[in-house]
């Protein structure tokens, strides 16, 4: 079965979050499930820098009002189309926000065209290639099957992959006519938005198949209070929902080869993570004694829930742990994490920005990674963690639910517990974890006990993989 993939982000070549790394793994892994995919993505600077020898394969005159040339490539084993669109794509911020941190205005086009231009592909209009099924990210990439669906030629199955219902990529009712689409798509059963323009919400209309990345918050979907306003619409498709856990890529994702990590280990020579913990240390500028270092590897915004972490910043050194954040995010947050750091030296460490290395380093030496998020609909760094020995202190939400199975009493004496879960996000719940994780690190047989049921864990794409390769058969014509 061929498969036309549009997302915004892919790892390696540009990665803002967690997206990337789904758009950059899922099709490796459904090789061996006979699914050919081409990932469509804008040529942003850093993608044009990166990659090898392209070969044009479609040229758009005007692409909503813009040239574009569509290239292909091959890279680090991922079929790539790249939509090179200098007007679009190549500025100097990242691949949403300007340089100072503020949307790009004409992102409604900006992301159009990426649609746009997968949506001509599915229809045959690139020589020698035509996809069996077409599977789209997020908002921006939604309007793909919007598209399809005011399209002459007919139809095909498409598949829409919510990553994250917080962005919905809603604009005014006067971007509507720059779509170019049909006078009768200003509809509730297509791209209409209580009177605006909504990009996801028109995938969720048009889109074959819907899926998001874990069966609890596929429910959690369902209700105002996690459906941020398309609860309804979600509601409406329910016979097309799916929820599939995302995997990890365990070639990148693995400790005993993972170029970045100083002393490599697997699940019985975890002592050896004592190295890289030491150079975590150095990093974030922390004592290195015995006490145990929480990881955050995060956006720093109230979703991740990290306006809980500066509330209980204090107190979580006062019971004896330390901190190592990297992030970014909300200044105000980010200044609250700041100030806790330089009101606590040697027991906070805070980095700002992106650092991927860092993010490996600190999976492979802190003792465990606290994800308090509001909502969560997958989440990889539990995953991360689990696979690297890190427990995951999460909260009881979304994919994280799904992944992390609790140290109870039952489960721990089953041994089948891998970190802890905690509910509500709020300054008492959370630190109720945190006095239950330092209990469970005070006796080292039951904390090593935790970290190598993680690492048992099955955290690849395989099961996954097999799932979308599923869904995939059942929306294509029979025999692909
Ligand atoms: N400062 C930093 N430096 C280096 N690396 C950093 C970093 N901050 C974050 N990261 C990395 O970015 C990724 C974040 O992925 P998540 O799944 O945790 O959340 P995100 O909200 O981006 O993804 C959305 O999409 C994914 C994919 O479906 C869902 O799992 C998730 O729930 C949903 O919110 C991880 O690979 C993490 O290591």
């Amino acid at each position: 079965m061929k498969v036309l993939s549009v997302s915004s982000e892919v790892f390696p070549l540009v990665k803002t979050g967690g997206l990337a790394d789904v758009a950059g793994a899922l099709p490796i892994a459904l090789k061996r499930f006979g699914v050919e995919t081409k990932t469509l993505m804008p040529g942003y600077p850093a993608v044009m820098k990166a990659i090898r020898k392209p070969v044009a394969r479609l040229q758009f005159d005007d692409l909503l009002g813009e040239p574009a040339t569509v290239l292909e490539v091959e890279h680090e084993g991922i079929d790539i189309l790249v939509l090179d669109a200098p007007a679009y794509y190549d500025r100097a911020g990242g691949p949403y926000l300007d340089a100072t941190g503020r949307d790009y205005p004409d992102n409604w086009r900006r992301f159009a065209a990426l649609s746009l231009a997968g949506a001509e592909i599915a229809a045959g209009l690139m020589p020698g290639w035509r996809p069996d099924l077409v599977h789209t990210h997020d908002w921006q990439s939604a309007m793909t099957s919007v598209y399809m669906r005011y399209y002459p030629t007919p139809e095909l199955p498409s598949v829409l992959t919510i990553h994250n219902i917080a962005f919905q990529g809603q604009f005014g009712a006067d971007v509507f006519p720059g779509l170019r689409l049909p006078p009768h798509a200003f509809a509730t059963e297509s791209i209409e938005y209580y009177g605006n323009v909504g990009f996801l919400k028109g995938g969720l209309q048009t889109a074959h198949a819907i899926t998001t990345v874990s069966p609890s918050y596929a429910g959690e979907i369902l209700t105002p209070e996690f459906g941020m306003g398309l609860q309804g619409v979600i509601t409406s498709r329910i016979d097309s929902l799916h929820g599939i856990v995302n995997g990890i890529d365990t070639d990148v994702w693995n400790p005993s080869t993972d170029p970045v990590v100083h002393t490599h280990y697997n699940g019985t020579t975890l002592k050896s993570r004592v190295e890289n913990r030491t150079s975590i240390a150095e990093f974030f500028g922390l004592h290195n004694d015995n006490a145990p270092i929480f990881s955050i590897i995060s956006r720093l915004t109230w979703q991740k829930g990290m306006d809980v972490i500066a509330a209980t910043a204090d107190q979580i050194v006062d019971m004896g742990g330390k901190l190592a954040i990297l992030g970014s995010g909300d200044a105000a947050l980010e200044g609250s994490l700041l100030a806790a750091a330089a009101r606590h030296p040697g027991r906070i460490g805070v980095s700002i920005g992106y650092n991927e290395p860092m993010s490996h380093l600190m999976q492979a030496g802190s003792d465990a990674i606290i994800i308090p998020s509001r909502f969560e609909p997958c989440g990889l760094t539990q995953l991360y963690g689990l696979r690297y020995g890190c427990v995951p202190i999460v909260a009881r939400t979304g994919g994280l639910n799904d992944t992390v199975i609790d140290a109870n009493h039952a489960a721990l004496a089953a041994k089948v517990a891998t970190g802890i879960q905690f509910s509500p996000v709020t300054a008492s719940g959370l630190l109720q974890a945190i006095r239950r994780a330092l209990l469970l690190y005070a006796d080292q047989k039951v904390w090593t006990q935790l970290q190598k049921q993680g690492m048992k864990s099955d955290v690849s794409w395989e099961k996954s993989a097999e799932r979308y390769a599923a869904l995939y058969s059942s929306l294509a014509p029979k025999g692909k």
